[in-house]
């Protein structure tokens, strides 16, 4: 409900009063009544409806509130405060091992907002793939993504199946295998770059910033993979497509904020604040969906000269025809933000544990040389990259261990029951890689650990008890679709970097301030910072 039928029933209220006379002992003239009356009666309402729903509901009505709870939530803020004084997920994380449940943890966030959370293979099966479809994206969800444009990720029940299928072949193997020799050349590209900044310094063991880096060869490897277009973010760092990621990208106190009033006010609201970062994001968002029209006029253009041409995800959907180019213009929003932020932020993490674990980084390089005895050649395949087992094990525990997805969210569109509790509708439902991908329950003691090695164990998923015991991707109907495109990509990015260069931070531990936003990455003094060498002899 909330403010339009709030202001609607006082109007009803004042004109009832008005009409009966009942308000003119305050006052002789109509007009004068309404003027005292109605907003006397909107804040009144407004406030019970406020103190109703933050206060009276979660702490006495809800159902919700049988479910296992962790302890100690204020009365005003629920657990708000334990949520985002610590690192996203961090929290939950300590509640799986905390408070005893069966596969759900209640807890309240901010302003006692009510939250759900499934912990068990069984109940994230049910959100995620059995009920995926009654479990959507909330507004909540819709507005703080909205850069990534109304396709794929933000469509529901059929359209979302009907987007799906036409989408899929392009994410199918024999489509990957001949994306490979992009995901290469972009690699080569910026290994290339980065030995040359660093020849160029004078300090012996130079400093660079890898989330400027990762970002800048996943954008432009998208670019191409998406629509045959280099952005060159690359060679030029002040490339303004990668600037307006950038910038709006980078949590911001002023964005928390932001979330917060998107929790409870309506969604006509967030998209008239007229506050600087709203009008920030607003503005990226346009020029983003003219990049987008551009690229689809141009691929037209292309096609319809019949210029030979790579395929990419674009002229996939174009000749599919299924789609309008409205539509495409949107799907276009998703992969370009969806594919590279959250690739960009898998290396980040990457290259930080290769700083921190030098013999890691060392077993790491020892194998990438033997697999592949010349970095500067055009001939590298999938298969060489595919071979090097410790590579595939380090790639599995960097996305296990720090998910680029933290946290997601979902909210039940009807009444409905995961494993015989009752779920309200509009029950929000928390999904946190962060925590789940942590759980000693599912993964065992060293859960807490990085261990590459533990992907040697039989069976092929680390040991956990289940698929759904890694969210990093999520799965069922609703996971990444770019999840092998993502890994693949990472594969040949990670074999540059960890083959070419040692890394070290540039303070010993260096604080990491990771704050929450779509991503979550490491960052210090606004980047990644690290001091970097080239290993001779590749
Ligand atoms: C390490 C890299 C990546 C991670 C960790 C990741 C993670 C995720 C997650 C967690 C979701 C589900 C979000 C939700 O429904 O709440 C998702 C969905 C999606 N991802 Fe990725 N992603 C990655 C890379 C990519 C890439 C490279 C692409 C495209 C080229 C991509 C395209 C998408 C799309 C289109 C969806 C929506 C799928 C649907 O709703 O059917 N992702 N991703």
């Amino acid at each position: 409900m909330a403010i339009i039928e709030i202001l609607l029933l006082s109007l009803a209220e004042s004109y009832v009063l008005v009409h009966f006379s009942y308000l003119s002992v305050v006052a002789k003239s109509t007009v004068t009544q309404y003027v005292i009356g109605f907003p006397a009666l909107a804040i009144t309402q407004g406030l019970a409806y406020t103190v109703y729903h933050w206060l009276i509901y979660p702490h006495f009505i809800s159902p919700l509130r049988k479910l296992p709870e962790p302890k100690a939530p204020s009365f005003w803020n629920g657990h708000g405060k334990q949520i985002v004084s610590a690192r996203t997920g961090d929290a939950q994380k300590g509640w799986m091992k905390t408070v005893p449940n069966d596969g759900l943890i209640y807890y309240k966030g901010l302003l006692n907002r009510e939250r759900v959370m499934p912990t068990n293979p069984k109940l994230l099966a049910e959100v995620l793939t059995s009920q995926s479809y009654i479990f959507v994206k909330p507004q909540f969800f819709r507005f703080s993504l909205r850069l990534l444009g109304n396709g794929i990720l933000m469509a529901e029940g059929d359209e979302h199946k009907r987007q799906r299928k036409i989408l899929i072949p392009a994410f199918h193997p024999r489509h990957l295998r001949s994306l490979f020799p992009l995901f290469w050349t972009k690699t080569r590209e910026m290994v290339d770059l980065i030995t040359a900044e660093i020849q160029a310094s004078d300090a012996p063991d130079p400093i660079v910033d890898f989330n400027s880096w990762g970002s800048r060869c996943t954008l432009d490897i998208i670019g191409k993979a998406g629509a045959g277009i280099d952005f060159n973010a690359m060679k030029d760092p002040e490339n303004d497509l990668f600037k307006i990621y950038q910038k709006v990208f980078t949590p911001t106190t002023g964005q928390l904020w932001i979330g917060i009033l998107n929790l409870i006010m309506p969604l006509w609201f967030m998209h008239n604040l007229p506050l600087k970062s709203v009008r920030e994001v607003t503005r990226a968002k346009h020029y983003i969906m003219d990049v987008c029209l551009d690229m689809i006029r141009t691929k037209r253009a292309q096609m319809a000269e019949k210029k030979p041409m790579h395929p990419d995800i674009l002229s996939i959907m174009i000749e599919e025809g299924s789609f309008s180019d409205e539509e495409m213009q949107n799907q276009l929003m998703t992969f370009m933000a969806a594919g590279h932020e959250t690739t960009a932020a898998a290396v980040s993490w990457s290259v930080w544990e290769l700083a921190r674990r030098p013999e890691v980084a060392e077993r790491l390089r020892t194998e990438i040389r033997a697999a592949i005895p010349v970095f500067d050649s055009d001939s590298i395949t999938m298969e060489q990259i595919e071979s090097i087992r410790y590579l595939r094990n380090f790639t599995n525990e960097v996305l296990r261990f720090h998910p680029p997805v933290p946290v997601t969210i979902r909210e039940a569109e009807r009444d409905t029951t995961l494993n015989g509790e009752f779920i309200p509708k509009g029950t929000t439902i928390m999904l946190l890689p962060a925590a789940i991908n942590h759980s000693e329950e599912l993964w065992g003691s060293d859960a807490g650990e990085f261990n590459p090695d533990r992907w040697d164990k039989p069976g092929g998923n680390g040991g956990a008890a289940s698929n759904y015991a890694n969210m990093t991707f999520l799965m069922g109907p609703r996971s990444c679709i770019g999840q092998k495109f993502s890994v693949e990509e990472y594969k040949a990015i990670m074999v540059g970097l960890a083959g070419r260069f040692a890394y070290e931070e540039k303070t010993k531990d260096m604080e990491l301030s990771i704050r929450a936003g779509i991503t979550q990455r490491p960052t210090h003094e606004g980047g990644l910072p690290l001091r970097t060498r080239i290993v001779p002899g590749w």
